[in-house]
């Protein structure tokens, strides 16, 4: 009797499932190949959820440049192939994105739905404003504007003395409230009143109120309705007081966009004042929502690469010297140009860069009718009505054939030989027309984006200008000192850095390991997500970082893909209490201590930190300090020192550079001018300005079970990268040389000697290295002997170090 219930239950799901796979769509004659996946109606989505980029690519491996995926009910026609993306920006007639785009905005923000009869043709007119005044001839007037507004954001209230931020508070503090002030203008205040602490308060709730709009954004994105989000909606209706049209008719500086639609909205007298004010909301989150992070990711890759700061501090000043702007006059602000910063074109590579990088935008368009689609190689394949056509441009931005090293930030990937704007990119031996697609692309591309990018360049050119950023456990910043030009290091403010640095990938794994084993502790009912270390985005985010840009997939279509989201919709099994648990989160500090070798004395004595020093020096009785200089690319640089001398006892090291000595600019110096001043410099004290051997990156390795690094070096150059080793994940290079293991100087040592050291310093190595054609360049015309016999090859020496529990640790 026992077999009775088990054969009705197999007799119940066999008819279940037939059903299901009668009723799940079977491919057509011409139509893509169909990836259905077998969870019924969910089909791949959770696949997709997981790794959209890993999950295309091995599609497409697959099944070819075109494929149809079920993905929670809907069925998305992925192009992959970036020569067809023409094809089907050419189908603007039967490939829908406006109705789609306005059908969502009104659900999230609250306002009338556009596409409804009696607004569209109204509705036309008002949409058509985006490109006219977001784009010339009012592009100067906006960023006019945003020039004025960012600098008077970032120079009010500048105490002396070091502060500390965030840098993603920085960002959005600065960012924001002149982006802000840009579109929307300000009323008419008083020196006095604009000063005032209810202002401040006012412009930090204005701030607060976005944010938690905006952190709920993909759950009402992905269908929730934004009563559920109790606090995004009462976040998006308190911003909407702002933006009431008599309340805004008082502000002055409005920009041309919000008086135009004003004025148009304005004729529209079937809508309510609450509902334009709602569909302001719409415009001050497209102009935040990806300018804020699209921003933090520049300048945090910015400083983040010493390459990189020194170039763009470089453009910066040649800009600044162009306009006759030195020396600087107190409270005179700096005024650029559209032109201008369209020359910037370091910092424009800065910026794509950055956005290459973080942008995960997708491109969809709705097929309003059945249509036959020509892809670029002539092959035709048939689109259903109601199936969306998808096209995922990271799999351009992140396809190593394009872009080598792709996950690696280049700052000058987007520079040619001249320094120019790079623009030929190729793939399969083809120029591409797209290779860079953060803001969309065809009919629906971002009407913001030449505003977006000068917005950016003029927030990292006013930083660069006003501050000296330095950033590794802290961002620290100091105010440029307007009364004495030269001196570059009064008035500082330091910001904590938010997140924590990694030493290596496989430190990064370890932590988030851990991250993620703490988090199943403390809620058990939860999967434990261990996050992929390759999606920097994701563990980034845990550390209080921006995400990707917007739209992903995942939060635009209505869909919540993540199989976490998917748990919490699909459950049956009611929750888990969780009333009287603390929610925990490990903080920022504690992400810190996890087991990883940041402390590692090794890691420590090779740190190169962002920011300048200053080093005091004596002669010794023979009227020496010990160390030669050499003159690099407008710069002067240490080639030599001596053990036992007083540079390496100041701490002075091969390859730092020498930006002053006793208050007088190195810049453009020659060697022999560089060796004149010191041999005339007065005996008892010399004052270098320095910075950490700019030219340098150090690389933190883990042995593997058999003691191996995986490089292989010849004459100190390394030539080789063993596949899968921990050279090759932690992004070793060969042409490069070899300058330290573990902060001791190794050049000029013979090959044996540098492998003892690596063989004896246990288990976690950072090796120092320059590109050998710089190091080549350093070491012209200095014998080897001279290097070998005199240069300081001791171990680098540390006093005592607070660690981060507050006790004091011996680091050495
Ligand atoms: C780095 C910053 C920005 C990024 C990455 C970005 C990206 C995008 C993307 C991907 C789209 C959708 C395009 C498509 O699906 O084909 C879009 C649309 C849009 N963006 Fe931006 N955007 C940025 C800044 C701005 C700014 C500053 C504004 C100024 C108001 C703006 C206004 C808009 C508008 C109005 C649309 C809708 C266009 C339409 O409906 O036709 N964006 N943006």
């Amino acid at each position: 009797m026992a077999g009775f219930p088990i054969c009705v239950f197999i007799i119940f799901l066999s008819i279940l499932l037939t059903w299901l796979f009668r009723v799940s769509r079977k491919r057509r004659p011409n139509e893509p190949p169909l990836v259905n996946g077998w969870i019924p109606f969910l089909g791949v989505a959770l696949n997709y959820g997981r790794n959209p980029l890993a999950f295309l690519i091995s599609t497409q491996t697959k099944h070819g440049d075109i494929f149809t995926c079920k993905m929670a009910g809907k069925y998305f026609t992925f192009i992959t192939d970036p020569f067809s993306y023409s094809a089907v920006f050419r189908q603007g007639r039967i490939l829908d994105f406006r109705q789609f785009a306005i059908g969502f905005s009104s659900k999230v923000f609250g306002h009338a739905d556009f596409n409804d009869p009696a607004y569209s043709t109204t509705y036309e007119g008002i949409h058509s404003l985006f490109h006219q005044t977001l784009q010339s001839p009012f592009l100067q007037q906006l960023t006019a504007s945003m020039m004025e507004n960012t600098q008077t954001v970032m120079l009010r209230n500048s105490l002396p003395g070091w502060k500390t931020e965030g840098l993603k508070r920085f960002t959005n503090r600065i960012m924001f409230e002149a982006g802000y002030l840009t579109f929307f203008g300000k009323e008419e205040r008083s020196v006095a009143e604009e000063d005032s602490a209810t202002e401040k308060l006012l412009m930090q709730k204005v701030i607060e109120d976005f944010l938690v709009f905006d952190k709920a954004f993909p759950q009402m994105a992905a269908g929730l309705p934004i009563r559920l989000c109790l606090s995004a909606f009462r976040a998006r209706e308190a911003l909407a007081q702002m933006f009431y049209h008599k309340q805004l008719k008082r502000n002055r500086c409005l920009s041309a966009l919000i008086e135009r639609r004003i004025h148009a909205f304005d004729q529209m007298s079937h809508i309510d004042e609450l509902g334009k004010a709602r569909a302001n909301v719409s415009i001050l989150w497209a102009s935040q929502a990806n300018t804020l992070p699209a921003a933090f990711w520049s300048l945090y890759y910015m400083l983040r690469s010493p390459e990189a700061l020194n170039a763009a501090q470089n453009e910066v000043d040649r800009v600044v010297r162009e306009l006759g702007h030195e020396p600087v006059v107190p409270g005179r602000p700096l005024i650029l140009s559209v032109e201008q910063l369209d020359g910037m074109s370091i910092l424009g590579s800065i910026i794509e860069e950055a956005l290459r990088l973080s942008s995960a935008s997708i491109m969809i368009r709705k097929a309003t009718d059945d249509f036959t689609l020509t892809l670029d190689s002539n092959e035709k394949k048939d689109i259903r009505k109601g199936d969306y056509i998808a096209m995922y441009p990271q799999m351009i931005h992140m396809d190593p054939e394009i872009y080598e090293n792709p996950t690696e930030f280049q700052f000058d990937r987007y520079l040619d030989e001249r320094g120019h704007k790079k623009i030929d990119f190729y793939k399969n031996g083809r120029k591409l027309k797209r290779f860079l697609i953060p803001f969309g692309s065809g009919a629906s591309e971002c009407p913001g984006r030449f505003f977006a990018i000068n917005e950016i360049k003029q927030f990292l050119t006013l930083a660069l200008w006003h501050y000296e950023m330095e950033l590794d456990h802290m961002l620290s910043l100091s105010w440029r000192d307007w009364a004495m030009p030269g001196l570059h290091l009064q008035e500082s403010i330091k910001c904590t850095r938010t997140m924590s640095l990694y030493p290596s990938l496989e430190d990064m794994k370890v932590d988030k390991f851990m991250q993620a084993h703490s988090a199943y502790a403390a809620s058990p009912s939860k999967p434990a997500a261990l996050p992929e270390a390759s999606n920097l985005n994701s563990a980034e985010e845990s550390n209080g970082l921006y995400p990707r840009l917007y739209p992903e997939l995942t939060e635009f279509m209505g869909l919540n893909l993540t199989e976490d989201a998917v748990q919490q919709a699909f459950s049956v099994v009611p929750a888990e209490d969780y009333s009287g648990q603390i929610a925990t989160r490990s903080s920022a500090l504690s992400y810190m201590t996890a087991p990883i070798t940041r402390n590692d004395c090794g890691v420590r004595r090779a740190e190169i930190q962002q920011g300048v020093r200053e080093v005091i020096l004596c002669k010794d009785m023979e009227g020496k300090i010990g160390m030669r200089l050499k003159s690099v690319d407008n710069g002067v640089f240490v080639q030599l020192v001596q053990a036992n001398t007083a540079a390496a006892l100041g701490g002075l090291r091969f390859g730092d550079q020498v930006l002053q000595i006793n208050a007088e600019n190195c810049a453009g110096w020659s060697t022999d001018k560089a060796h004149k001043v010191l041999k005339n410099a007065a005996a008892e004290r010399i004052a270098f300005v320095v910075r950490d051997r700019p030219f340098e990156r150090t690389v933190t390795l883990h042995k593997d079970s058999s003691g191996q690094l995986g490089f292989i070096f010849r004459k100190g150059k390394i030539t080789f990268i063993v596949k899968d080793s921990s050279a090759a994940r932690n992004g070793l290079l060969t042409d490069h040389h070899i300058c330290e293991v573990n902060g001791q100087n190794v050049i000029g040592l013979k090959d044996p000697q540098i492998s003892d050291i690596l063989n004896s310093v246990g288990n976690v190595i950072t090796v120092t290295v320059m590109p050998t054609v710089i190091f080549e360049h350093m070491m012209k015309k200095m014998s080897s002997s001279i290097v070998k016999t005199l240069m300081d090859h001791s171990i680098p020496e540390f006093l005592l170090q607070p660690s981060n529990d507050g006790t004091a640790t011996n680091v050495n």
